[in-house]
């Protein structure tokens, strides 16, 4: 043996632990990297997104269409519509072909939500307090049929037209307190939507259009925002630690008990005064001007079903969740489509003068008046089509193996919907980009579709049941809008070719800001 040969051997030696560790750390690197990125066998057979894209397209915040265009549309074909994607952890097989999207929404092999978001909390996080894991959005088979058989009468009987148009004064005075009338149009919706579902479905006033820093707000603002807290989502056993050293933490914690404590109260006080208007009779509202609280423990009282005092919180505290800012995104989207499409703005304006009268005063649309607004409607529905507030719909769970258009989809496997992709397919939507509110006109391109093609309430069974609240409100906005002022974007918006989002997802930016003008 050399000398040379003999000095590379010793020097092994004296390493081989770093080798050693070297070889340990490679090797677990290498599974990490097949675990993370490495699409599983019993996917092979369905085309991927790859992991690294998917996550360089997050990390620079890429608009959710131009990644949808950029990496899900080439794949699509391929898959006749079914993709798989590991978003934002496991591999979910991902459906956006017309024919097969109705299949996941109408057909029972696919009613079995997954045990997603609510069940991830542990029992002490301020989540689980409020929403509990047994709420109608998350509750699965016998205990959601129970909740949907109360609550659908509830959401049928109540449409709280009254409620809306008592708003809209406040709004118009929002608005025109605003330097040079102009404001932000997501903040404006945000206040109309909170203080609408505040009273509609609870019959209380969060009082944040007279002001937008009322204590009830604050709460319900910190709440929300504590539930953004990055740490208690990836670590929620951590959670106590930093409430112990962090005030910001503890108080938005505790907001969110504040806020469960309203609602507990709101229920009992309203239970005990509907037992006492039942025994004097004296309660004479129509169905539909009654908030959703009461209607759903009249369905109680006359025997429809029971409400333990958690599921009526949970439920409660769902209809925030669901109801608030979905609308108010859907409602900030309309107002800047209308901005950018004058003429679109000044054919609904036409509507509404026509229904409501062309005299120079405020006028309220009634329940019927309301009935009377379909292209008004259609302008809601396009502009859900270009901007749904959610992206997908929770995740449902075959429990065998199932095909899918002639793909095999291995039991136990996450399936959800593609909405952006479902709306913006240009093979299904001429000109996909272009806001058209024709596409839902009688006899229009959307009812010529075969399958499902527009859900951005979902769809079958479990179909927003808020669907018919939120587009009541959205019409009685637009229509006591349209007939009060004419907007624009200001001259220095940013949003002027596109809203620019600050997320990748569909929600309207504060800095979407909208110039009103009076009309009268
Ligand atoms: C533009 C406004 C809205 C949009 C885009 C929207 C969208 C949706 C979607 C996509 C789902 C299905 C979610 C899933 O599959 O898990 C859903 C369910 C639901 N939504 Fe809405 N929603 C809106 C307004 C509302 C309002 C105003 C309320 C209540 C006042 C509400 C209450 C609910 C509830 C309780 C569910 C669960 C239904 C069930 O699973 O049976 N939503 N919504």
């Amino acid at each position: 043996m050399s000398s040379r040969q003999g000095l590379i051997r010793e020097q092994l030696y004296i390493y081989r632990y770093y080798i050693a560790l070297a070889a340990a750390a490679t090797f677990y690197c290498g599974r990490l990297y097949r675990q993370f990125f490495t699409v599983p066998k019993k996917f092979r057979h369905i085309p991927a997104i790859p992991y690294y894209d998917l996550w360089k397209s997050l990390a620079g915040n890429e608009p959710l269409l131009k990644r949808t265009q950029r990496l899900v549309f080439p794949i699509l074909s391929k898959g006749n519509g079914i993709y798989l994607n590991k978003f934002p952890f496991d591999w979910t097989v991902y459906v956006a072909n017309p024919i097969l999207v109705k299949t996941v929404l109408y057909k029972p092999e696919f009613a079995t939500k997954a045990d997603a978001v609510f069940a991830y909390f542990p029992e002490e996080s301020a989540q689980t307090h409020m929403f509990g894991q047994d709420n109608l959005l998350a509750s699965n088979g016998d205990s959601w049929k129970r909740q949907r058989k109360i609550m659908n009468p509830a959401f049928h009987r109540s449409m709280p037209v009254g409620v809306f148009t008592n708003l809209l004064p406040q709004v118009f005075q929002v608005t025109e307190k605003a330097d040079n009338n102009t404001i932000s149009a997501s903040k404006l919706s945000k206040r109309l939507t909170l203080d609408a579902i505040g009273k509609a479905a609870f019959d209380f006033n969060f009082g944040s259009l007279e002001d937008e820093n009322s204590v009830w707000v604050k709460k319900y603002e910190l709440t929300f925002k504590g539930f953004m807290d990055v740490i208690p989502i990836i670590y929620p056993k951590l959670d106590y630690i930093y409430r112990a050293i962090s005030k910001g933490r503890r108080e938005r914690y505790n907001a969110a008990f504040e806020l469960t404590k309203l609602l507990d109260n709101l229920a009992d006080e309203k239970r005990k005064s509907l037992m006492e208007k039942r025994s004097t009779a004296s309660d004479n509202r129509r169905q539909s001007d009654k908030d959703l609280l009461t209607l759903m423990l009249e369905a109680e009282m006359a025997g429809e079903g029971t409400w333990s005092k958690k599921e009526l919180r949970h439920n409660m505290a769902l209809f925030f969740l669901a109801g608030h800012d979905t609308t108010s995104h859907a409602l900030a989207h309309c107002l800047y489509e209308l901005a950018v499409n004058p003429d679109i703005q000044e054919k609904a304006r036409k509507e509404a003068m026509n229904v409501l009268g062309t005299e120079l005063i405020d006028v309220s649309p009634t329940l019927e008046d309301c009935k009377n607004f379909p292209y008004i409607d259609m302008i809601i529905k396009e502009s859900l089509r270009m901007h749904a507030p959610f992206n997908e719909i929770s995740v449902r769970v075959p429990h065998n193996d199932v095909e899918l258009g002639g793909v095999l989809i291995p039991k136990d496997t996450m399936v959800n919907v593609d909405i952006e992709a479902l709306h913006y397919n240009p093979d299904i939507w001429k000109n996909p980009e272009q806001f058209d509110p024709e596409r839902f006109a009688e006899g229009g391109e959307h009812y010529s579709h075969e399958g499902v093609t527009w859900v951005p309430f979902s769809g079958g069974s479990r179909i927003c049941i808020g669907i018919n609240f939120s587009m009541m409100e959205q019409r009685v906005a637009l229509a006591m809008l349209l007939r009060k002022y004419t907007w624009k974007l200001p001259e220095s918006s940013k949003h002027k070719n596109g809203i620019i989002t600050d997320l990748p997802l569909n929600f309207a930016p504060d800095s979407l800001e909208v110039q009103f003008t009076k009309r009268y």
